[in-house]
């Protein structure tokens, strides 16, 4: 297993990392949630572009971007723009897609970007080049929000992102009752055991899966997302909880 380093926090190893999004719509509204997830702490923190009114606006997002990287000091920084397909809040052409992540990446302000898997392979392997020769890690990322498909086809689409030289595979799915969570661990499993040789983060959506947010460290999920005040997706627990829970799995957890 190679961990991925982003500024001081190791991925990969040891407790599983916390990753808070922000859901801001105004620039306003993301500044002011990241001083307080500065001061909640949060080893990664995702900002959900798709939430942005003007998301579109190159020199507006430039400019909110800067201030969000001054605002959150140390703490990693990840780009995310997640399509109305994957359950995000705006739709995109593809070619835009990709621009936008490539300048977040060029910027020097973000430190992983998250693209998604199902773009098109020249498209994410684009963004992957460009992340690369900038120092930015890539998430590439899969949400089915409707259903878990069998453990075959989620790992199978964990390896394809792994193929396509992203730096971390990304699955989050909906469970449609309790085995389809356990359906979701076997295949985290079985990919971070046999076939991953990087971090892979892993999710079974709303309180059905949220168990799967908080074992990530016995079943080999590498981050897991809390909310501070705003979820971004069903599930999520609060941040403080969260780091509570995965503490003290971790005080008593051994291989
Ligand atoms: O991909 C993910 C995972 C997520 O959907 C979740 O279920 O926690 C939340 C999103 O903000 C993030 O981009």
């Amino acid at each position: 297993m190679n961990p991925v380093k982003v500024r001081n926090v190791e991925i990969g190893t040891g407790i599983p990392k916390i990753c808070v999004p922000i859901v801001g719509v105004t620039r306003e509204d993301i500044l002011k949630a990241a001083r307080e997830i500065k001061e909640l702490g949060a080893d990664v923190v995702e900002w959900r572009v798709d939430w942005y009114e003007d998301i579109f606006d190159a020199e507006k997002t430039e400019g909110t971007m800067k201030q969000l990287r001054e605002a959150l000091g140390e703490i990693p920084l990840l780009f995310t723009f997640r399509t109305s397909k994957e359950g995000g809040e705006k739709a995109i052409e593809t070619d835009v897609y990709v621009k936008l992540n490539q300048d977040a990446a060029k910027s020097g302000y973000v430190d992983l970007v998250d693209v998604e898997a199902f773009t098109g392979d020249e498209a994410v392997k684009s963004v992957v080049e460009t992340a690369h020769e900038c120092g930015v890690k890539v998430i590439a990322s899969n949400h089915d929000f409707h259903k878990t498909p069998d453990q075959k086809e989620i790992v199978s689409r964990l390896l394809k992102m792994q193929e396509l030289g992203a730096d971390i595979p990304k699955i989050a799915v909906m469970p449609q009752n309790k085995k389809d969570v356990l359906t979701l661990l076997a295949a985290t499993e079985e990919m971070a055991s046999d076939h991953a040789d990087r971090p892979i983060i892993t999710m079974s959506m709303a309180g059905t899966g949220v168990i799967s947010r908080l074992c990530g460290e016995v079943f080999g999920s590498a981050l897991t997302f809390g909310a501070a005040g705003k979820a971004s997706a069903p599930g999520q627990m609060e941040v403080e909880e969260l780091r509570t829970v995965l503490g003290l799995l971790h005080k008593s957890w051994r291989d």
